[in-house]
């Protein structure tokens, strides 16, 4: 079954055009990557299946719930990690974690539970009654991290899930979001990162000018064929760029 399905999604700002025509179909238990260059279209594509945006035109379906006639339906269902989101300032990560809790229906019991261990399994134990203004930046994205998952919802969205965390921590979050899908969850994130994504991801797929263009599974892909490849034979560059050589008498 899909869990995650768009056909013909059109989105423009103004004059730029944001999505040309995204057509995709992940099935569940997949680990999506969207792979693209800035711009490419990803954190659009995360916002319109996530309820956020309004697409021009085409259609989109998450469970079989329709983001865009029923968002809140469907929010409900999903765990959502936006691009560059910070927890509220003014907001300690355990008080935090309750608003949310309350909102995705997440029991009190459980939920002591489920915090103490996202805490230890990213290092931020001593930081749970702290105000999330006082908190690194890195600090940050393993509060927003955890609230994505706290419900353990059947579809997670993540843009860029390893966005300003450490090595260590990194690798924990690479493990986990390998684990989930195991556990017969469907996962879409976006990254810039090929390896990460060729790494982990089961399914990859190129999104360029808005469109899907290549769809890969890391996994059964031909040896002499890496995704680096075929992102550069596809996506290349809009123009050739040489640094200008060093004119005589600079420093
Ligand atoms: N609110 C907005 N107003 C105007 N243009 C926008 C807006 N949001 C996105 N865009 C434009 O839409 C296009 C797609 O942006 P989007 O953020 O979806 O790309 P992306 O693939 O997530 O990029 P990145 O990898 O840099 O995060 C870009 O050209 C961007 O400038």
């Amino acid at each position: 079954m899909s869990a995650i399905r768009t056909e013909n999604l059109r989105k423009t700002y103004g004059d730029v055009t944001a999505l040309a025509d995204l057509t995709l179909d992940i099935e569940d238990g997949e680990l999506f990557g969207a792979l693209g260059p800035n711009g490419a279209g990803k954190t659009t594509t995360i916002g319109i299946l996530t309820g956020q945006l309004q697409p021009d035109s085409g259609t989109a379906s998450v469970l079989g719930h329709d983001p865009v006639a029923d968002p809140v339906e469907t929010r409900r269902h999903v765990g959502i990690l936006p691009e560059q989101e910070s927890p509220p300032s003014f907001m300690t990560p355990r008080e935090y974690f309750d608003f949310v809790a309350t909102v995705r229906d997440v029991p009190a019991d459980v939920l002591d539970e489920r915090v103490e261990q996202w805490a230890q399994r990213l290092s931020f134990t001593e930081k749970l009654d702290t105000l999330s203004t006082d908190l690194s930046r890195g600090q940050q994205q393993k509060v927003m991290i955890t609230q994505a998952f706290l419900h353990e919802p059947e579809v997670v969205f993540i843009d860029e899930p390893l966005a300003n965390l450490d090595p260590i921590v990194q690798e924990r979050v690479k493990r986990y979001l390998q684990d989930y899908r195991d556990r017969g969850n469907t996962l879409f994130i976006s990254t810039h990162h090929i390896e990460v994504a060729e790494e982990i991801c089961s399914r990859v797929g190129i999104v360029y000018e808005g469109r899907l263009i290549a769809d890969r599974r890391p996994g059964e892909m031909d040896a002499e064929e890496s995704l680096l490849d075929t992102f550069v034979a596809n996506v290349g560059s809009d123009e050739e760029w040489t640094e200008p050589a060093a004119t005589p008498g600079d420093d």
